[in-house]
């Protein structure tokens, strides 16, 4: 369906080039070159020396953030509601763990699902969540990398965003993170985050939520 209405936009071409690669390009450098556990994701998911907590990445798209906790010892575990995401982050996973060695050992922490993670997450669970929902349009589209382009042309935006933090901040045994534009505003009807974690262009929202167990779990 949505293949149809993207060849319909005269938009195949660009699509049909969207692949996930986790073993080359901009993932495998950052796996070679990134900070480790000092890197802000890492920190605002609450990777330290000691501790590598499960991780539910509730918005998985190209996976790349997933692949970067779990190339740091985490168990991930990624949703991801998007036939066609879903399509091509399974083909990414197969072909990276085929290449054998550290990438096999990678993917074999990540494990993928298909569906809408509100639906999900209440059946899960994650020490702490992930959320990276489809951003506001920059102002100017032509800083937006081309292959995050082509991720909007396929999901559209994800104006569901505060429904699914909210479904998250209920099942997080310890925290939920939305990833957001470092200067956009919060996402409306949220509550204050308990702190920030903010990069140049990125910043992180890090709701503790201190649960333990998950709540329909009674003792
Ligand atoms: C900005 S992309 C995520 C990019 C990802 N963090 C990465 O590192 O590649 C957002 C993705 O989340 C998916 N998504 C948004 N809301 C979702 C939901 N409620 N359940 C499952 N997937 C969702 C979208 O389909 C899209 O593929």
């Amino acid at each position: 369906m949505h293949g149809n209405d993207i060849e319909g936009l005269g938009l195949k071409k660009r699509t049909a080039e969207l692949r996930v690669d986790f073993v080359n390009g901009a993932v495998a450098h950052r796996l070679r070159f990134g900070g480790g556990r000092g890197q802000d994701l890492a920190k605002a998911m609450g990777l330290r020396a000691g501790k590598t907590p499960m991780i539910i990445d509730a918005t998985a798209g190209l996976g790349r953030d997933s692949f970067l906790l779990a190339s740091l010892g985490a168990q991930v575990t990624l949703i991801e509601r998007s036939e066609k995401m879903h399509a091509l982050l399974a083909d990414g996973m197969t072909r990276a763990a085929a290449e054998g060695g550290d990438f096999r050992d990678i993917i074999n922490r990540m494990t993928l699902l298909k569906g809408d993670a509100k639906d999900l997450l209440p059946e899960l669970s994650g020490e702490a969540i992930l959320i990276d929902p489809m951003h506001p349009p920059r102002k100017n589209s032509a800083l937006v990398k081309l292959d995050l382009r082509q991720v909007r042309e396929i999901v559209g935006t994800d104006d569901d965003a505060a429904d699914l933090v909210r479904v998250a901040l209920k099942y997080a045994r310890n925290r939920v993170v939305l990833k957001w534009p470092a200067k956009a505003d919060r996402i409306e009807g949220l509550e204050p985050c308990t702190h920030q974690i903010i990069g140049k262009t990125t910043r992180y929202d890090v709701f503790m939520t201190g649960l333990g167990m998950p709540k329909d779990v009674s003792i």
